[in-house]
């Protein structure tokens, strides 16, 4: 078992192709800007970190062993593979994000003349490649500043609930809010962990179990539709999800099935948590009205593992995502501390 979903080393990229977990562990090769659309687009790899990723890391393995006459030749080809990139998922800023921060480098270097274009590849080569380490990193701190707020004035273990996959497989490693749970365990105050099935992709079944019991966590799956009868029998001592984009005003778009999450913990008063590096918050957007949100394949709902289930020539509605208004999320989890959504805007001045 490996939860590694990102292997790179100088110009080589391979991701682990989640769309065959659990059942199968298998690396495939990501040689090209295309292969980097195709596998985000076909969700081979997904959670909006690991997509930012290994979307910039598919423009480095594209440009790595080529040679550019002019440094403008070079700034063109990036920002037009970087326009096409941003194309293979709407909804998570990741990606969005780390491209203009590229396409930036990129017009900087070009305008700098003490820089060839040999030193300009290199430079974004080498800011790209960091955003993994960095990744890890703001994730660590993420669990720290979780744990800490999550175990607060408590003295005793912790039963949490999550949604989605935002563990290793989600991001660089680590993780976001499967993260959090990790820093809980290592505090050994970890009673039990519930996790969604997460459907139609099952992002929950497949992969957080996969992650949960490769961490020997306790643990236990439940269906999207058990959660108000789960929260009315055990006391669960909050639900802590992920992020794909955090709007200024702090509304957050996350995995669909989030939204009545945030609803029922509301009714039952549990404390209802987002888990997100700043990669992940969108300040140039105002309030969750504005997110655009991804609409899949109806196959992805009407058929499991290329069965059908769902009775042919029904008609299907298959939204990604959903919005979580600010006013039902207690704080937002970041590498730089747990924020209520009414502070973000203060706390993140756009660039
Ligand atoms: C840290 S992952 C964030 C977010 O991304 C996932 O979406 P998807 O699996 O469709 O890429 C999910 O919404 C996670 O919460």
């Amino acid at each position: 078992m490996t939860l590694e979903a990102i292997k790179y080393k100088v110009g080589q990229l391979q991701i682990l192709d989640q769309l065959l977990l659990p059942a199968e562990s298998k690396y495939i090769p990501i040689a090209s800007v295309k292969d980097g659309w195709d596998a985000i687009y076909k969700m081979q790899v997904r959670g909006a970190p690991a997509i930012a990723i290994v979307g910039c890391l598919s423009l480095v393995v594209e440009i790595y062993d080529k040679q550019y006459d002019t440094k403008h030749a070079l700034q063109s080809e990036v920002v037009q593979h970087l326009q096409y990139l941003v194309t293979s998922r709407p909804t998570a800023v990741n990606l969005k994000l780390a491209a203009d921060e590229v396409k930036t480098l990129a017009e900087n270097l070009l305008a700098n003349e003490t820089v060839n274009v040999e030193g300009m590849k290199h430079q974004i080569i080498k800011s790209i490649e960091q955003m993994l380490e960095k990744d890890i990193q703001d994730n660590r701190a993420i669990g720290e500043n979780g744990a800490n707020a999550l175990l607060k004035g408590v003295d005793r273990p912790l039963k949490l609930l999550t949604h989605c996959n935002t563990g290793s497989l989600a991001t660089a490693g680590y993780g976001t809010a499967l993260g959090v749970i990790r820093s809980v365990n290592v505090r050994n105050l970890l009673e039990h962990v519930y996790c969604t099935e997460t459907r139609p992709y099952n992002q929950g079944a497949r992969l957080t179990a996969y992650e949960l019991v490769h961490d020997k966590l306790p643990a236990t799956l439940i269906t999207d539709s058990m959660v108000a009868a789960l929260l009315n029998s055990t006391k669960v001592d909050a639900i802590i999800v992920g992020a794909d984009r955090v709007a200024a005003n702090g509304d957050t778009a996350n995995k669909i099935g989030t939204y009545q999450l945030a609803v029922v913990a509301k009714h039952h008063d549990v404390p209802f948590y987002v888990a997100a590096p700043f990669t992940s918050i969108d300040v140039a957007i105002q309030d969750g009205s504005r997110i655009k949100i991804e609409e899949r394949p109806e196959q992805e709902l009407t058929h499991i593992g290329g069965q059908r289930i769902a009775a042919p020539g029904i008609g299907c509605w298959n939204p990604a995502f959903d919005v979580t208004p600010a006013e039902l999320i207690t704080g937002i989890i970041t590498e730089r501390g747990v924020l209520k959504p009414s502070e973000l805007a203060e706390k993140v001045r756009p660039k």
